[in-house]
């Protein structure tokens, strides 16, 4: 039998990305740092500078796994009033504007409780939203999201940390789209070294899935993509891509070097790929 070929486009972009033999850049982003208008141009550079997939983290008030950068993303997101909503009105925006990579959504649990679970999901769906991370997801309660994800296409993308090992074969039966392998443990933020058991801990997460892994946390410049490259099939670059947008504020916010600001940004982020 003919394996079915799904029409989610984070599949698909890993599928593709595969049978060339390269690996997915992902950068995370805040919605609505520094404004929504922002983002959505911030985006179109990203997916120029060569972005194969891009993690759209909602501004929370009490990110408990956020580094002090992407805390003063969210917090700077925050002053325009961001919600899941805007958040995926914006992902439409970036849509309309031409942005073709796969979305994958970065919440944490409590708003798309407080909003209902079978209206988040309706609006990931109309959003073209291919993938959901929430990193403080109960496990107890992931059944259930991990349910109405496969009822809506959304796949429930699970994170596991070097310190999840007696459970990990139970997360990884339950992982829908990639695995995200988180290098270290603590917070988010760019780091110049990594944990010693990082590559084993990779090597076993690779071992016990079919699915793509990828790695992220602390992950902040082309040597190190280069690094995660070689054994797993996808980096994602949060506070460093954060920090060059914070680093960028006094362009982007000036009427006539707003360009200049969004090219530096791309710039950045062009060196991460691996040509
Ligand atoms: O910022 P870093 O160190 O590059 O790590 C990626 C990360 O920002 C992003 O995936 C992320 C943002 N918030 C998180 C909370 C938990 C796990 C991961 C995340």
């Amino acid at each position: 039998m003919k394996e079915a070929v799904s029409n989610n486009l984070m599949e698909q972009t890993f599928r593709r990305l595969r049978e060339a033999g390269e690996t997915a850049l992902m950068p995370f982003i805040t919605v609505g740092d520094p404004d929504p208008d922002t983002t959505v141009d911030i985006l179109l550079q990203l997916e120029q500078a060569g972005a194969d997939i891009v993690e759209l983290g909602v501004p929370y008030s009490d990110p408990l796994a956020d580094g002090p950068v992407i805390q003063r993303a969210s917090e700077r997101a925050l002053v325009h009033g961001i919600t899941i909503e805007t958040c995926l009105e914006t992902a439409k925006k970036a849509r309309n504007r031409g942005v073709t990579m796969p979305f994958v959504l970065f919440t944490y649990y409590n708003p798309m409780l407080q909003m209902g679970l079978e209206q988040f999901f309706t609006l990931l769906r109309q959003a073209d939203i291919s993938g959901l991370i929430v990193p403080d997801l109960p496990f107890e309660e992931s059944e259930e999201v991990l349910r109405l994800g496969d009822e809506h296409g959304i796949l429930l993308v699970p994170l596991v940390a070097p310190t999840s090992s007696e459970r990990i074969s139970l997360i990884l039966s339950r992982a829908r789209g990639f695995v995200y392998c988180v290098s270290s443990l603590g917070v988010t933020g760019e780091r110049s070294d990594f944990h010693k058991g990082v590559d084993d801990f990779i090597a076993s997460v690779k071992a016990g899935t079919d699915l793509p892994v990828a790695v992220g946390f602390g992950i902040s410049n082309g040597e190190q993509v280069q690094r995660f490259s070689r054994i797993c099939d996808g980096t994602v670059v949060g506070s460093a891509i954060v920090r060059k947008i914070e680093d960028s504020l006094p362009l982007l916010q000036s009427k006539d070097q707003r360009e200049q600001g969004l090219l530096q940004i791309r710039d950045f982020v062009a060196q991460l790929k691996i040509r």
